[in-house]
Parts: structure tokens; C-alpha cells; sequence
């Protein structure tokens, strides 16, 4: 027996270090546009086209849209982490056009992504132990604040997986030693692309709520990129919807959700089963 089995709320959680509140927005972005060659054709197409959004310190903001949409190279490009594209974006205030290499390097940790594939973001040939040393030794100071069982505790694992490889952990205990390498970083910014729909359903439910525990004891914002409206709904503030490259609306979860004014966002939510996304949080 490997995870920790609890009914609440993580109780560690409530002593984590909070994230300093602040009021520069996390992440600013106006008009993106990135662009992406085709493979098949050649042609080069804007995959994200003219997109702007603002996440606040610890605001909870998701981007939404079918697959293809763009969603994953707008998160890529927001964060400095994929092809950067043209227009503006700010990270804690720093523009990643004019940003030096060290300053972004120093600003790496303070963004943590969670992606989709928990297996595919670990080392097959680390234990989960190793990999932690790993992100300490790059980042002493930062990710001294916590020793590795306690950290397990907060994502709900028990430390006897610290010295598990990923394939002896089921796919969400991957997620939650993904969550918690992330975790250890105090970052500002959790981006998660997808972070449950590798999973199991039964699992899911649980990610979610740590996730949303996380934000809520840390502080830090979250940047959720979903095709999962229910998901959306139970956990974000505001939500963008794209289509093909395109924000077609953005607005407060509730009133998207509630009163949507694109074709494109009332037929998302027409494709739902009805009782996920009308059902409120
Ligand atoms: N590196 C790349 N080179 C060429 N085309 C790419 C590249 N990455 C993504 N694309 C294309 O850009 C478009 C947007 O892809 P993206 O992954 O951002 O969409 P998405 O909304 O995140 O999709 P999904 O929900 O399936 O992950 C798609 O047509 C995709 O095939």
C-alpha cells in the first residue's frame, strides 16, 4: 500500500509556504502569434493567432478548445518553455523578448509544468528519490525548505515510493510525483497541460483535488489547459476559448459557462454531457 489513503484535505498542506503575494500579474501575453510549419504540405500556419491573456498572482485561469486548437503551443510560448513566436509576453513582469539568458534561467523554477504523460515526464532511470536529489542540486536554496517524505506527504504518497523507478508507479501515483517535483520548486506559476486525461478515471477526481489544494494553500496560479469543461468549471476562475488559433471568448468561468456568446463556446458546451458543466462547484 502506497498511497497515503486520507478523506480531507492534506493537513501539510495548510503549512506551506505561501507564494509572496504581488501585484504583478503572473503572466501577460498580448497578440501571440506562433507559428508552425506543416509537416505534411510545408505551409507554415499561425497555430496561435493573435492571442492575449493575463493570469494575476495566484488567479486560476484555463485555456480551452478541441485538440489542434492551439492550447499547448500558446502554454509553451507564454512560458518561454516552446517556440516563442511574435508579440508580448511577460513573465512576472519580465518580457521574454528582452530578458537575458541568466535572468530567465533564474526565472525558470518560479513556472512549473504538469504534463499529460506523468510516465513521459519522469526519468525511467531514476528513482523517484534520485530525481528529487536531482532538482535540489540545481536548485539548493530554493527546494531546501521541505525534506523528500514530507513532500510525498503533501501530494498524498508515502515515502517508501521515493525509492521506486516510474514504472513500478501507477499512473496517478506518477502524477502526483510530477505535482510534487513542481511543488518543491514554490513556483508562482503551475501550468498543467492535461494533467488528468492519462489517467484512470478513478484517479482523476483526486488529482483535480489536489491540484486545486495546491493553489489554494500555495498561492500560486494555475494555468490549466483542458478540452475537459467539467474539469474546467471545478477549478478555474476564467476561462479562454480557442479555436484554431483564435481566443473566440474569454470571460469568468461562470459566466462562459452560463451565458456563453460564441457559436464555437455554445457548441463545446453542447457537446458536454449536460449535467458535467451545468452542475456548479
Ligand atoms: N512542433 C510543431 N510543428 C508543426 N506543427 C505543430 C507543432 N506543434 C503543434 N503543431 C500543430 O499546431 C496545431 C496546434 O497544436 P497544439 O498542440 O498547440 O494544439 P492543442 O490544442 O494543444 O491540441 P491537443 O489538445 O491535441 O494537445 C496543431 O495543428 C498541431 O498539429
Amino acid at each position: 500500500m502506497s498511497e497515503v489513503v486520507e478523506t480531507g484535505v492534506p493537513g501539510d498542506l495548510a503549512r506551506h509556504p505561501r507564494t509572496p503575494a504581488s501585484d504583478t500579474p503572473v503572466l501577460e501575453v498580448d497578440d501571440l502569434v506562433v507559428e508552425h510549419r506543416d509537416g505534411g504540405t510545408g505551409a507554415v500556419f499561425r497555430a496561435v493567432d493573435q492571442v492575449s491573456l493575463r493570469i494575476a498572482a495566484g488567479e486560476s485561469v484555463a485555456v480551452v478548445g478541441e485538440s489542434g486548437s492551439g492550447k499547448t503551443t500558446l502554454a509553451m510560448a507564454a512560458t518561454g518553455l516552446g517556440p516563442r513566436g511574435q508579440g508580448d509576453v511577460r513573465l512576472l513582469g519580465h518580457s521574454l523578448s528582452a530578458i537575458s539568458r541568466t535572468r530567465l534561467r533564474r526565472l525558470r523554477p518560479e513556472v512549473q509544468v504538469v504534463f499529460q504523460d506523468p510516465h513521459g515526464s519522469l526519468d525511467p532511470r531514476q528513482s523517484v528519490r534520485s530525481g528529487l536529489r536531482e532538482l535540489r542540486a540545481l536548485q539548493p536554496e530554493r527546494t531546501s525548505w521541505i525534506g523528500d517524505a514530507d513532500l510525498l506527504g503533501r501530494v498524498r504518497l508515502a515515502a517508501d515510493l521515493l525509492d521506486r523507478y516510474p514504472h513500478q508507479l501507477s499512473g496517478g501515483q506518477a502524477q502526483r510525483v510530477c505535482i510534487a517535483r513542481a511543488l518543491l520548486m514554490r513556483p508562482r506559476l503551475i501550468v498543467a497541460d492535461e494533467p488528468t486525461s492519462g489517467l484512470d478515471v478513478s484517479v482523476q477526481a483526486d488529482v483535480l483535488a489536489l491540484l486545486r489544494q495546491i493553489r489554494t494553500t500555495t498561492g500560486a496560479a494555475l494555468l490549466m489547459i483542458s478540452h475537459d469543461l467539467a474539469v474546467v468549471r471545478s477549478l478555474c476562475d476564467v476561462v479562454h476559448v480557442m479555436y484554431r488559433g483564435r481566443v473566440v471568448e474569454a470571460g469568468p468561468c461562470d459566466r462562459v459557462f452560463g451565458a456563453p456568446e460564441n457559436d464555437y463556446t455554445r457548441e463545446l458546451l453542447a457537446a458536454m454531457p449536460g449535467a458535467r458543466w451545468r452542475s456548479r462547484r
